[in-house]
């Protein structure tokens, strides 16, 4: 499986992505910088990386989302390739519409680092399927914009459609504002578009797959993406 993971001024979890695709999964995995007009040839994942994109000036991803590379990425999307946003990467897949809604500041106004639970709400996902609905993981935070909001009428589709991947919840899974550690509406961590392969998630996945580094309970969804591509 061939990986490229786009690096903008100010990304630093373009090497959590890389160690996690190349390392641990043993892709092919190659960093892109922004100015590129194209994604290396027979790219299958984009993982858009967390980080602090142009110093999150204007507002978080804003102005990645009008990088050169992005316009390759939308092109990708469209062809139906896989693109994963995480973080920061989640931040500007909103900014550059191909996934609804925005990130608002955390409700607390501070920037959050902390371990969190999520509750798997979609498990028929190239980014899900190894994993089942209601399946509960865990996997780093750390960010000050993560709160999400949709206009409410947005809200009703996206929780209509099935859009939501992910939402905050209890080590046992029970749902609840007590558990969502930024306000975002519904619990939401993680979202899909339309056709299921674009998703964003304020969680860092790529941050917990190696034994070696500490817990591993963001590999479900890389153990999902190597499932996906064996079949396809
Ligand atoms: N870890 C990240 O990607 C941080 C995203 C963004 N800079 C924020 O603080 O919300």
């Amino acid at each position: 499986m061939r990986v490229a993971v786009p690096v903008f001024p100010g990304s630093n979890c373009d090497h959590d992505a890389l160690h996690a695709c190349g390392t641990v999964m043993g892709w092919d995995t190659i960093p892109v910088w922004h100015q590129e007009t194209r994604l290396p040839e027979n790219t299958e994942l984009v993982i858009i990386p967390g980080g602090f994109s142009y110093g999150d000036y204007l507002r978080c991803g804003a102005i990645a989302a009008l990088s050169p590379i992005m316009a390759d990425v939308k092109r990708h999307a469209d062809n139906g390739g896989l693109v994963l946003g995480v973080c920061n990467g989640f931040q500007i897949l909103c900014e550059a519409q191909l996934l609804p809604g925005a990130l608002l500041r955390n409700e607390s106004l501070r920037f959050i680092h902390a371990d969190v639970h999520l509750r798997v709400e979609r498990a028929d996902l190239p980014f899900t399927r190894a994993m089942k609905a209601g399946d509960v993981f865990r996997v780093p935070i750390a960010h000050a914009e993560g709160n999400f909001t949709l206009q409410p009428e947005e809200l009703a589709d996206l929780e209509a459609r099935g859009g939501v991947a992910f939402r905050y919840c209890s080590a046992a899974g029970e749902i609840g504002e007590a558990h969502v550690p930024n306000g975002a509406v519904n619990g939401i961590a993680g979202i899909t578009n339309l056709k299921g392969n674009v998703l964003g998630m304020m969680p860092h996945p790529e941050r917990a797959v190696d034994p070696k580094l500490g817990p591993t309970g963001g590999l479900g969804i890389f153990r999902s993406l190597a499932e996906a591509f064996a079949r396809a």
